[in-house]
């Protein structure tokens, strides 16, 4: 079998680009083939190139995953992930947060692998979370905020930004056929691990094997709502707001009268008035923690086996 690894150096604010030297060379040493991405975009093509049922290790953040997934999903080739970005929650997903990069390497290039649930919007590819609406605005906004503000005030610049503008558009939604709700709607969640945003655990209660897509909707918010429910949600104790409803499904759909801005494992979207998203039940392979053992990383094998 063929190991790649693809290292984004920019992941991380910069630690991946510290680290890259020792990555490349540990990953050479175990014989795998290891590539420094050169920009946005390069992570998926080097993905496409890598051999049918090769193993695809990506190093970085949740946008670095999200590049190789988009290369390699409806493929037969394996996912692993070394997570040393500012946002892992694909890995957190997969329970491998916590190790250190040579353990996580080696856990990516030689456990056993297993299967989690795929999900799909719009023709895109999508590990761990789709979010529609306010949080994608969010994201939106933090791209064009001053330079100098980086990390947390990057993000409360962003939010305050978009509560300051905030008009819900009308959204609706259609679960598995049904209509489920039509009315303002301040965001869409629709995920296949439990927490996106770096570790916001929207959707406690998803799970990535179950064969189905875990869909939050934040109906009808005042800006003040918005506010309020903030500690909440960094809780996981949003579900009970009366606003709030969590259903689960494999087909969701959501038409709005004008396009509204989505993201996919924290990547924005070419923006759409209409968001169709299905899950493929057991769809893509990777390297988690649930087919090895227990809190044990296998241990180091020979360069070239
Ligand atoms: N060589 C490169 N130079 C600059 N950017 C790159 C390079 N290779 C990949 N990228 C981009 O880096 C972005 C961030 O990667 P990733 O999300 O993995 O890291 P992160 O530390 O979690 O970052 P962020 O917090 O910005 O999401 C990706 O969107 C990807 O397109």
């Amino acid at each position: 079998m063929e190991r790649w690894v693809i290292v984004n150096p920019a992941a991380g604010r910069g630690k991946v680009g510290r680290l890259s030297g020792a990555i490349l060379k540990a990953a050479r040493e175990r014989g795998a083939k290891a590539f420094l991405t050169e920009g946005p975009g390069h992570a998926t093509e080097l993905a496409q190139k890598a051999p049918e049922g090769a193993r695809v290790v990506a190093v970085g953040g949740d946008g670095t995953v999200h590049e190789v997934l988009r290369g390699l999903a409806g493929t037969e080739k394996t996912l692993g992930v070394v997570p040393i970005g500012s946002g892992n929650d694909f890995a957190r997903m997969l329970g491998l947060l916590g190790l250190p990069w040579p353990k996580a390497l080696e856990h990516a290039l030689f456990a056993p692998e297993e299967a989690v649930d795929l999900g799909w919007v719009n023709g895109e590819p999508f590990g761990a979370s789709l979010g529609i609406g306010f949080d994608a605005l969010v994201a939106k906004k933090a791209l064009s905020a001053p330079p100098f503000l980086r990390g947390m005030p990057r993000y409360l610049y962003a939010l305050f930004g978009v509560l300051r503008e905030l008009r819900l558009p009308e959204g609706r939604v259609l679960l598995d056929g049904a209509l489920v709700y039509q009315g303002p709607l301040l965001l869409l969640a629709v995920m296949n691990g439990p927490a996106y945003g770096g570790g916001i655990p929207i959707a406690p209660m998803a799970d990535p094997r179950d064969g189905r897509l875990s869909v939050v909707l934040a109906r009808r918010f005042s800006r003040l709502g918005v506010v309020l429910i903030l500690p909440r949600l960094l809780l996981g104790r949003h579900l009970s707001h009366p606003e709030v409803v969590a259903l689960a499904g494999r087909e969701v759909a959501v038409d709005f009268p004008h396009p509204v801005p989505a993201h996919a494992d924290g990547e924005l979207l070419p923006e759409a008035a209409s968001y169709r998203a299905e899950v493929v039940p057991l769809g893509l392979r990777v390297v988690g923690r649930r087919a090895s053992v227990k809190g044990e990383v296998p241990a180091l094998r020979p360069a070239g086996t």
